[in-house]
């Protein structure tokens, strides 16, 4: 039998490119989608081709009266926890591509997942460069000490850090070896310029967020050695093709355990 999806923000960047996606899977079959601004239309007219019998609903109380196996939401960062909570306790998994969440919320996901009995994939980004990117750096982190990280988005974009830097320096916290630069807070100036901070004392990572026209999304790690220095950077592209494999793989998997996973790294071999 086909896994059965509802997507919220189904006619969004991401979501209208998962559309064909998810049509063409055998396996997967979208059973709803959520989108306010298409509210009780069918979802084949919404993005202006012909009829698909896919409804459309204006928020997700509404679209869980259909029966379903998946959640995947790509919708906003004052949304997406919602969406998710109301997910899990009508039993269905979670596919989380929107940013805007930290360890605090996936760790009161994580608890209302494992009462349920179900899984949670959350990605700050399901593209295949982007997840290599995260890979590098948390191997080069195990053998140089100082890491900072740079986040560049577009302008208009609501959330900062972005879904990529957030999972990866929280990730990176973990495991990080002590920087050798100078505490923040013995810094002379402003010391905000240094950056957001995620993680605890000398193990916390630093990131420097820029929005401004031009930039879709990049993320840099630099690290710096007595002399030398190494930088691992991902560049997102103009379109949300990249992000579609990663997501459906997500889809197909998520029932496999109980809880929150973050990143699309640990569905990789
Ligand atoms: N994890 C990943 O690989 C990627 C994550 N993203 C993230 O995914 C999110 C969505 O990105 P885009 O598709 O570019 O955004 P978008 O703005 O194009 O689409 C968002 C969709 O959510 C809908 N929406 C907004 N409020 C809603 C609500 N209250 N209930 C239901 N639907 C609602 C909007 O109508 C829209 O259709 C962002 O947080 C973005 O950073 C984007 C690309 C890749
Ligand atoms: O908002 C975007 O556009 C993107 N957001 C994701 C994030 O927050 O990391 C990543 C994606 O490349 C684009």
């Amino acid at each position: 039998m086909s896994l059965r999806i509802i997507l919220a923000g189904a006619t969004g960047w991401v979501g209208r490119a998962l559309v064909p996606a998810l049509a063409a899977a055998p396996d997967l079959d979208l059973v709803a989608a959520i989108s306010r601004s298409h509210a009780g239309t069918d979802l084949g007219g919404a993005l202006g081709g012909g009829p698909s019998g896919v409804p459309v609903f204006a928020g997700i109380a509404d679209a869980l009266a259909i029966p379903a196996d998946v959640l995947i939401d790509y919708t906003k960062p004052d949304v997406v926890k919602a969406n998710s909570l109301a997910a899990l306790k009508a039993g269905l998994a979670v596919v989380i591509g929107t940013s805007g969440l930290g360890s605090a919320d996936f760790a009161e996901l994580d608890i209302v997942a494992r009462e349920q009995g179900l899984g949670v994939l959350a990605a700050g980004n399901f593209s295949i460069t982007a997840t290599l990117m995260k890979r590098f750096t948390l191997e080069a982190a195990k053998y140089v000490a100082d890491v900072e990280l740079i986040d560049y988005a577009s302008a208009k974009k609501p959330d900062a850090p972005s879904g990529t830097a957030r999972e990866l320096a929280e990730t990176l916290s973990a495991l990080r070896q002590p920087a050798t630069s100078r505490p923040v807070a013995d810094v002379m100036g402003v010391p905000a310029t240094r950056g957001g901070a995620f993680g605890e004392g000398d193990r916390e990572v630093r990131v420097h967020a820029l929005r401004m026209p031009s930039f879709t999304l990049a993320v840099e790690s630099i690290f710096g050695a007595p002399d030398e220095r190494l930088t691992i950077r991902h560049d997102a592209g103009s379109s949300a093709a990249p992000y579609v494999a990663g997501t459906l793989l997500a889809a197909r998997r998520v029932g496999g355990w109980t809880g929150v996973r973050r990143g699309l790294d640990t569905l990789l071999d």
